[in-house]
Protein backbone atom coordinates (compact mmCIF):
# COMPACT_ATOMS: atom_id res chain seq x y z
CA UNK A 1 0.00 0.00 0.00
CA UNK A 2 2.95 2.24 1.04
CA UNK A 3 4.74 1.56 -2.29
CA UNK A 4 1.30 2.26 -4.36
CA UNK A 5 0.96 5.74 -2.78
CA UNK A 6 4.57 6.59 -3.14
CA UNK A 7 4.47 5.86 -6.86
CA UNK A 8 1.08 7.92 -7.30
CA UNK A 9 3.54 10.34 -5.59
CA UNK A 10 6.26 10.37 -8.37
CA UNK A 11 3.70 10.13 -10.69
CA UNK A 12 1.89 13.34 -9.74
CA UNK A 13 5.66 14.79 -9.37
CA UNK A 14 6.39 14.03 -13.17
CA UNK A 15 2.70 15.73 -14.25
CA UNK A 16 3.73 18.61 -12.10
CA UNK A 17 7.06 18.72 -13.71
CA UNK A 18 5.79 18.59 -17.26
CA UNK A 19 2.81 20.75 -17.12
CA UNK A 20 5.10 23.94 -14.60
CA UNK A 21 7.95 23.75 -17.38
CA UNK A 22 7.21 22.16 -21.06
CA UNK A 23 5.12 25.37 -22.77
CA UNK A 24 3.55 23.15 -25.52
CA UNK A 25 2.19 21.11 -22.98
CA UNK A 26 0.52 24.25 -21.15
CA UNK A 27 -0.58 25.24 -24.61
CA UNK A 28 -2.27 21.98 -25.14
CA UNK A 29 -3.22 21.55 -22.07
CA UNK A 30 -5.09 25.56 -22.52
CA UNK A 31 -6.66 24.75 -25.60
CA UNK A 32 -7.77 21.19 -24.00
CA UNK A 33 -10.00 23.33 -21.40
CA UNK A 34 -11.28 25.49 -24.23
CA UNK A 35 -12.37 22.80 -25.93
CA UNK A 36 -13.86 21.21 -22.85
CA UNK A 37 -16.03 24.26 -22.09
CA UNK A 38 -17.32 24.38 -26.04
CA UNK A 39 -17.59 20.92 -25.77
CA UNK A 40 -19.98 21.48 -22.62
CA UNK A 41 -21.74 24.69 -24.25
CA UNK A 42 -22.49 22.52 -27.55
CA UNK A 43 -23.70 19.68 -25.61
CA UNK A 44 -21.79 16.69 -26.76
CA UNK A 45 -23.40 13.27 -26.55
CA UNK A 46 -21.14 10.61 -24.65
CA UNK A 47 -19.86 9.19 -27.24
CA UNK A 48 -18.47 13.01 -28.43
CA UNK A 49 -17.37 13.26 -24.79
CA UNK A 50 -15.33 10.16 -24.90
CA UNK A 51 -13.73 10.94 -28.48
CA UNK A 52 -12.94 14.39 -26.75
CA UNK A 53 -11.25 13.12 -23.87
CA UNK A 54 -9.66 10.17 -25.73
CA UNK A 55 -7.79 12.82 -27.85
CA UNK A 56 -6.89 15.75 -25.61
CA UNK A 57 -5.34 12.35 -23.81
CA UNK A 58 -3.23 11.53 -27.08
CA UNK A 59 -1.80 14.81 -27.47
CA UNK A 60 -0.90 15.27 -23.60
CA UNK A 61 0.52 11.72 -23.29
CA UNK A 62 2.41 11.98 -26.69
CA UNK A 63 3.85 15.89 -25.27
CA UNK A 64 4.81 14.07 -21.94
CA UNK A 65 6.33 10.95 -23.51
CA UNK A 66 8.22 13.25 -25.80
CA UNK A 67 9.51 15.08 -22.63
CA UNK A 68 10.50 12.09 -20.97
CA UNK A 69 12.69 11.39 -24.37
CA UNK A 70 14.26 14.68 -24.62
CA UNK A 71 15.52 14.36 -20.77
CA UNK A 72 16.50 10.59 -21.23
CA UNK A 73 18.71 12.13 -24.62
CA UNK A 74 20.04 15.08 -22.53
CA UNK A 75 20.94 13.15 -19.24
CA UNK A 76 23.05 10.55 -22.09
CA UNK A 77 24.67 13.43 -24.08
CA UNK A 78 25.14 16.78 -24.38
CA UNK A 79 27.16 16.18 -28.25
CA UNK A 80 25.66 15.99 -31.23
CA UNK A 81 24.86 12.54 -31.73
CA UNK A 82 23.01 11.37 -34.87
CA UNK A 83 21.36 8.58 -32.77
CA UNK A 84 19.86 11.47 -30.42
CA UNK A 85 18.46 13.36 -33.11
CA UNK A 86 16.61 10.16 -34.27
CA UNK A 87 15.30 10.54 -30.96
CA UNK A 88 13.84 13.66 -30.28
CA UNK A 89 12.62 14.22 -34.33
CA UNK A 90 10.60 10.91 -34.31
CA UNK A 91 9.63 11.94 -30.68
CA UNK A 92 8.68 15.13 -31.95
CA UNK A 93 7.61 13.90 -34.68
CA UNK A 94 4.87 11.78 -32.78
CA UNK A 95 3.45 14.93 -31.13
CA UNK A 96 2.89 16.17 -34.35
CA UNK A 97 1.15 13.46 -35.66
CA UNK A 98 -1.25 13.50 -32.73
CA UNK A 99 -1.88 16.83 -32.73
CA UNK A 100 -2.75 16.96 -36.74
CA UNK A 101 -5.13 14.15 -35.97
CA UNK A 102 -6.33 16.14 -32.80
CA UNK A 103 -7.52 19.10 -35.13
CA UNK A 104 -8.91 16.56 -37.45
CA UNK A 105 -11.41 15.12 -35.14
CA UNK A 106 -12.37 18.55 -33.39
CA UNK A 107 -13.27 19.78 -37.30
CA UNK A 108 -15.04 16.83 -37.31
CA UNK A 109 -16.83 16.87 -34.19
CA UNK A 110 -17.30 21.32 -33.32
CA UNK A 111 -18.36 22.17 -37.26
CA UNK A 112 -21.91 20.16 -37.64
CA UNK A 113 -22.31 21.57 -34.02
CA UNK A 114 -21.42 24.74 -34.73
CA UNK A 115 -22.72 25.35 -38.75
CA UNK A 116 -24.72 22.32 -39.28
N1 LIG B 1 22.28 15.67 -28.67
C1 LIG B 1 21.73 15.96 -29.87
N2 LIG B 1 22.28 15.43 -31.00
C2 LIG B 1 21.74 15.69 -32.21
N3 LIG B 1 20.67 16.50 -32.43
C3 LIG B 1 20.08 17.05 -31.35
C4 LIG B 1 20.58 16.82 -30.01
N4 LIG B 1 19.80 17.52 -29.15
C5 LIG B 1 18.88 18.13 -29.89
N5 LIG B 1 19.03 17.87 -31.20
C6 LIG B 1 18.22 18.38 -32.34
O1 LIG B 1 17.61 19.60 -31.95
C7 LIG B 1 16.18 19.45 -31.97
C8 LIG B 1 15.58 20.20 -30.81
O2 LIG B 1 16.01 19.59 -29.61
P1 LIG B 1 15.67 20.16 -28.17
O3 LIG B 1 16.22 19.25 -27.14
O4 LIG B 1 16.08 21.59 -28.09
O5 LIG B 1 14.11 20.00 -28.16
P2 LIG B 1 12.95 21.06 -28.35
O6 LIG B 1 12.05 20.50 -29.40
O7 LIG B 1 13.52 22.42 -28.55
O8 LIG B 1 12.22 20.90 -26.98
P3 LIG B 1 12.15 21.84 -25.70
O9 LIG B 1 11.94 23.25 -26.22
O10 LIG B 1 10.99 21.29 -24.97
O11 LIG B 1 13.47 21.63 -24.99
C9 LIG B 1 15.90 17.93 -31.94
O12 LIG B 1 14.67 17.59 -32.55
C10 LIG B 1 17.10 17.40 -32.72
O13 LIG B 1 16.89 17.49 -34.12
Amino acid sequence: MKKLISSFKYAFQGIQYAFTTQRNIKIHFGIGIIVLLLGIYLKLSLLQWCILFLTINMVITAEMINTALEKTIDLVTEEYRILAKIVKDVAAGAVLISAIFSVIIGILLFYPKIFG
